[in-house]
């Protein structure tokens, strides 16, 4: 999604890091971030009359914090979990690092090129095929046609779709989606790589495969940020756990003490 050496917010900013020196492996620093969300609710006629007649003083719908105040550095190698409860806003959060979505409040800067795997089919095309999506998505991520061109062959071999590659993406099952997106992301060799619960939907050959090539991407010393509710997948990825409630950051700490404080076993 960009690619920058320094770390930046989405506007392309530069931002400043919490220390110095030892701070040069940071590639994510998340400051007293806020995300709000309106809170629809159905309104009697009267209700809304009412508010009419008074000049619509008050506000008919309200906001919830789906992140409140959130904070955290994450150095390059880290392989960090997001964790948390139905709604407790890890897909928000990880929506911020991509840079998908701004924050009401605070910052979020990242260094390096961010890749994502955040919503099947996201960046895809529906009317174009699987070949042209892969040039598109390509560049979407940040490669250049010359690159593209030269991973085409090993991006349609991950993906095992070949049979496929000249069709239009709209006539794709979820899974298939899921095979070419994952491996045009990982083909642009990201600095931080983000995963949300997508994998689920594809079959078990194809996530131990995903799984072996994240692992490889952290041993290369990459930085992973993962949401996932498959909580033993998760442990066996990540070092690190942020767990999340209801939008606040509650545990920053080792995964183990993080999905045991999510079971409820500590
Ligand atoms: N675009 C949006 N508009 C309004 N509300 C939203 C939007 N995106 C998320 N929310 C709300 O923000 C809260 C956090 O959502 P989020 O998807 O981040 O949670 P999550 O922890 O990833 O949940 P899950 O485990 O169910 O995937 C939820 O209450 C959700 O309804």
């Amino acid at each position: 999604m960009k690619s920058q050496n320094r770390l930046t917010t989405p506007s392309g900013a530069s931002a400043a890091s919490p220390g110095a020196g030892s701070d040069d492996d940071l590639v994510i620093v998340a400051k007293n971030v806020t995300k709000k969300f309106v809170l629809r609710h159905t309104r009697s006629m009267k209700e809304a009359f009412v508010w009419l007649v008074k000049g619509r003083r008050g506000d008919l719908s309200e906001r919830f914090k789906a992140l409140d105040d959130v904070s955290f550095d994450v150095r390059q190698g880290e392989s960090v979990a997001l964790l948390g409860l139905n709604g407790s806003g890890k897909s928000t959060l990880l929506k911020l690092i991509s840079g998908v979505m701004r924050p009401d409040e605070g910052d979020v800067a990242t260094r390096g090129r961010v890749a994502g795997l955040i919503e099947v089919g996201a960046g895809f095309h529906p009317d174009l095929t699987g070949r042209d999506n892969v040039y598109l998505n390509g560049a979407i991520l940040g490669m250049t046609q010359q690159e593209i061109e030269d991973k085409f062959d090993d991006i349609v071999a991950f993906s095992e779709i070949e049979q496929f590659i000249d069709t239009e993406v709209k006539f794709y099952s979820s899974g298939m989606y899921l095979r070419l997106a994952f491996a045009v992301a990982i083909h642009t060799t990201p600095d931080v790589f983000l995963v949300d619960e997508i994998l689920a939907v594809g079959d078990e050959p194809f996530q131990k495969k995903c799984m072996e090539r994240i692992s490889e991407m952290v041993d290369q010393g990459r930085t992973l940020v993962v949401v996932s509710h498959e909580l033993d997948k998760v442990a066996q990825l990540c070092d690190r756990g942020i767990l999340l409630e209801h939008g606040r950051k509650v545990l920053d700490g080792p995964v183990e003490n993080a999905i045991k404080r999510l079971r409820g076993e500590d």
